[in-house]
């Protein structure tokens, strides 16, 4: 077995920091074919789908691939926009504006880039990149707020199983969640807020959160206690009582129970409980995709409605906003604390020889 080495190494390629940003990922297109190909990689992660793998992969290959990929395709194809995906928008766009931020302060020493779970770009991917561009400190960051093994794990998963191949290793650093971390919490309270302010709040402000089914809380998966976490912060930053807010779950997949209440039949019980006017956010999402803008803010939105409801607000993700980039910009820059981004102790010992050469040149 060879361990693979960096290419195109030389000693006088400076040493960088290497910032990774990640989210789920997303199909290359709205197509079926498309959507075969990343239903296939998304759910044959073990981390995802926990169920016995031979049965698993019977189920997955015999069933779900042969009927899901046109179904989610018609879905996928409401929301594309020219460009592609609102997932992978979003996210470029988010890393793009770190990128800003970060390089402004550090200048090339840092590299700053995004990845996909699954689809691409590939985790597999840019780390070659990034070590190719002479990183040799990382952070890893997943846009996912509230730890799940599903998703942060299996993300790390990705990274660590890219290292087993890889002879010369970053020091490495990884974000696995920030549910509570006080910027986050304030760039959401902020869009709220300013939503609110211009559009008016409805009666009760909707806390909408991914699922995962409920076995996983029940084998110790800290997801739902994260959420709730998140939750309430928001809701006390924002002065909301017990009445005035809900946390709930969306996008099932499969048979079993997942986490509860569940968001579409809250909303379709909500009228008839006298709650007439809504207000959706989701927390959870890092970025605006499918799960946001068609299962919550068409899908949902009708089953409201045609409960009895009057009006249905959907709050956007935090996407690339100035707040969201504050929030993490500050959660990036505490992680590199201790490092030093920039020319590290031999780099610097050789920029010194290379001055006293040229010195000496000079004399
Ligand atoms: C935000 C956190 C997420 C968790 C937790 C999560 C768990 C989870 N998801 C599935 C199955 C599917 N999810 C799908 C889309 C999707 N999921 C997330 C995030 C989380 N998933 C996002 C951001 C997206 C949207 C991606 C996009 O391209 O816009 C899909 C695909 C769409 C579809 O066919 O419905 C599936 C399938 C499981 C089984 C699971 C928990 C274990
Ligand atoms: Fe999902
Ligand atoms: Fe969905």
């Amino acid at each position: 077995m060879h361990y693979q080495g960096p290419s195109g190494f030389h000693h006088q390629q400076p040493d960088r920091t290497g910032v990774l940003i990640t989210n789920l990922g997303t199909p290359d297109a709205p197509t079926t074919k498309a959507l075969r190909r990343y239903l296939r990689e998304f759910l044959s992660d073990p981390r995802v789908v926990e169920f016995p793998r031979m049965l698993w992969w019977l189920i997955l290959n015999g069933v779900i691939l042969r009927i899901r990929p046109s179904r989610s395709a018609a879905a996928y194809r409401k929301v594309w926009k020219p460009e592609g995906s609102p997932l992978l928008l979003h996210t470029a766009d988010q890393c793009e504006k770190l990128r800003e931020r970060l390089q402004a302060r550090y200048g090339d020493k840092v590299v700053v880039a995004f990845a996909m779970r699954y689809g691409s770009p590939s985790i597999n991917s840019v780390l070659e990149d990034l070590q190719r561009a002479g990183v040799r400190k990382l952070v890893v960051l997943p846009l996912y707020p509230q730890y799940s093994g599903s998703t942060s794990g299996s993300t790390f998963d990705a990274i660590a199983a890219d290292f087993t191949r890889r002879r010369w290793l970053p020091d490495f650093r990884f974000i696995s969640h920030y549910p509570d971390y006080p910027s986050y919490i304030e760039a959401m309270a902020k869009h709220i807020e300013a939503f609110r302010k211009e559009h008016g709040a409805g009666e009760k402000l909707i806390l909408s959160y991914h699922g995962v089914p409920k076995k996983y809380l029940l084998r110790g998966d800290p997801y739902h206690c994260e959420c709730f976490k998140t939750s309430r912060l928001l809701a006390a930053r924002l002065g909301l009582n017990e009445d005035q807010y809900m946390t709930t779950f969306q996008s099932r997949f499969g048979r079993e129970e997942w986490l509860q209440p569940y968001t579409d039949e809250t909303l379709k019980a909500l009228p008839s409980e006298g709650t007439k006017s809504i207000d959706v956010f989701c927390p959870g999402f890092s970025a605006d995709c499918l799960e946001t803008i068609e299962e919550i803010n068409e899908e949902n939105r009708d089953y409201f409605m045609e409960a009895g409801g009057e009006q249905f607000q959907y709050i956007s993700a935090l996407n690339a906003e100035e707040p969201h980039i504050d929030a993490l910009e500050q959660l990036i820059e505490e992680n590199l604390k201790g490092w030093t981004v920039g020319p590290t102790s031999s780099e610097a010992l050789m920029e010194r020889d290379r001055r006293a050469k040229a010195m000496g040149a000079e004399r």
